[in-house]
């Protein structure tokens, strides 16, 4: 007999899991299909992984801010010990997740599933149903088309290098290169970024990003800008990087950090109606694709939220809500903060700096210089900056900040806009002082 499912996901990572257990608790019976790492990119090759190994990478930053304020000495991070402690995290990960789905007797599939329908997926030979789908595939690294791209790493094989060569070199300049590239160097490799223009982190204030490029610079790290990549040749145990203006670097190995693509190929997705761009699957305002009974959540989205681990659990949330007839309003997203891991870190939530720019009749931005305070300068950081955009009734509606506490300060941020929380209000909490949230109250 065929089987048949009540909803069937299709990839196993943060968005995918949980629209199956939201289901599952529902009463439906559901299956899951992974042809990779159950668990998918978040806790295997992504924010989980890199933020062990950034731990490090902070440990040091404090070592060296505290040079000759108690320590002398600025070690260099040990790669080899440090991706083992990383392995204790990410080696249980994939068989931790399987055994999560054989428990709560969600059915799972490993392998390659193909649509030849808009109901029936095939799989191993075998046509299974389902009344209801979740595309959840996530995105892939994107490879540049140029000569010699089977040099070319990415950020998959960067997290588990077994060793670190003496220099290595990142193609791009968004989050992933300026995240690895502020590892890399951290464990004392020769550090360069190949970028095709002059805007890096082209989704960030212009100043705060120059700031953060210039401390990256006083590390060490180099920054090659306005050169398009053209060739990549290995050169015995290295690679030659050649570009545009006669541009030729000699590293020990090339990391491709330039974007990451919808994994959207092979589902056969025309055969079950769902209509694909190169920004990923379409989807309209209750994540449902051109086929209503298929609906797509997370990095395989096509939309204008970043791709970030909680957006897609929040749309996964929203998506089952939906599919189990528990919600009908369109989605509407919370303001999303987005970070830089990087020495410092940068991040930003809500109106952006150049939104408020554009419009002072709306918004006024406070630019604040935080690096005296004593919450920044108790750690000797040398440069600590918030912009901070409020409406004209003083709200907090928007901030960028650049300082090592930036994962912390810009969630406080996030709460306060989405709840409307004023200065006022934090007047009247008793917070544990002195800390990044006690400083609250001065900010907002
Ligand atoms: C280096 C790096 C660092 C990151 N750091 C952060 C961070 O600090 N904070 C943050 O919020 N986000 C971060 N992200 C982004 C975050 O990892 C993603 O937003 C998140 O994993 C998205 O979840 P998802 O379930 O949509 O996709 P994924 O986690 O990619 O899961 C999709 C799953 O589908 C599987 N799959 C693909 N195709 C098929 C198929 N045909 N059949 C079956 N299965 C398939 C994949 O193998 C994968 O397991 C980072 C990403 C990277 C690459
Ligand atoms: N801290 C985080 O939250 C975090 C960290 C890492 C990754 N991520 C997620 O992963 C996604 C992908 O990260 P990413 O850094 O690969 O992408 P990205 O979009 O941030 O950066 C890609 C960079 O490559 C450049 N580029 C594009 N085409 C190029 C070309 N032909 N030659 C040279 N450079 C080129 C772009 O200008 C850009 O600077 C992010 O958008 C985000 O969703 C998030």
């Amino acid at each position: 007999m065929m089987k048949n499912y009540d909803m069937i996901v299709i990839g196993g990572g943060p968005a995918g899991l949980a629209a199956a257990y939201k289901a599952k608790s529902a009463g439906k019976s559901v299956a899951v299909f992974e042809n990779d790492l159950w668990g998918g990119t978040c806790p295997n090759r992504g924010c989980d992984p890199k933020k062990v190994l950034l731990s490090a990478v902070e440990a040091r930053d404090r070592t060296q801010q505290l040079q000759g304020k108690g320590f002398s000495e600025v070690p260099y991070v040990n790669w080899s010990e440090l991706e083992q402690f990383k392995e204790t995290f990410t080696d249980p990960v994939s068989e931790g997740s399987k055994k999560g789905l054989d428990s709560a007797k969600i059915d799972t599939y490993h392998g390659e599933a193909k649509f030849i329908s808009e109901h029936e997926l095939i799989f191993d030979g075998e046509t299974i149903q389902a009344a209801k789908f979740v595309l959840a595939t996530g995105q892939h690294p994107s490879i540049l088309k140029i000569s010699g791209a089977n040099n070319l790493l990415t950020s998959n094989e960067f997290l588990s290098l077994k060793k670190m060569p003496k220099s290595i070199t990142f193609i791009g300049a968004g989050y992933i290169a300026f995240e690895l590239a502020n590892i890399a160097n951290a464990t004392g490799a020769e550090v360069h970024v190949v970028h095709h223009n002059d805007h890096p982190l082209k989704a960030f204030d212009g100043d705060f990003v120059n700031d953060m490029v210039e401390q990256m610079k006083q590390r060490g790290i180099q920054f090659h800008f306005n050169v398009d990549t053209e060739k990549v040749t290995r050169k015995g145990s290295d690679y030659q990087i050649t570009g545009s203006d006669d541009f030729s670097l000699t590293t020990g190995l090339v990391i491709c950090a330039t974007g990451r693509i919808p994994s959207v190929e092979g589902l056969d997705l025309d055969a079950a109606d769902v209509k694909v761009t190169k920004h990923g699957v379409q989807v309209n305002q209750f994540l449902q694709t051109t086929n209503p009974d298929i609906y797509a959540v997370g990095d395989v989205v096509d939309k204008k939220q970043p791709k970030l681990t909680p957006v897609a659990g929040f749309e996964a949330n929203y998506a089952m809500g939906h599919l189990l007839g528990n919600v009908s309003d369109p989605i509407s997203y919370p303001a999303i903060p987005t970070l830089v891991y990087g020495s410092p870190k940068l991040a930003k939530v809500g109106v952006s700096i150049p939104e408020a720019e554009a419009a002072p009749d709306k918004y006024t931005i406070s630019d604040q210089d935080l690096t005296g305070w004593f919450t920044y300068h108790r750690i000797n950081e040398p440069t600590a900056k918030a912009k901070i955009i409020f409406d004209k009734n003083h709200q907090i509606v928007g901030a960028t900040v650049l300082t090592e506490q930036a994962d912390e300060l810009i969630n406080l941020f996030t709460l306060a806009i989405d709840k409307k929380i004023d200065h006022e209000q934090v007047g009247q909490l008793i917070l544990g002082y002195p800390t990044v949230a006690s400083d609250l109250e001065y900010l907002i």
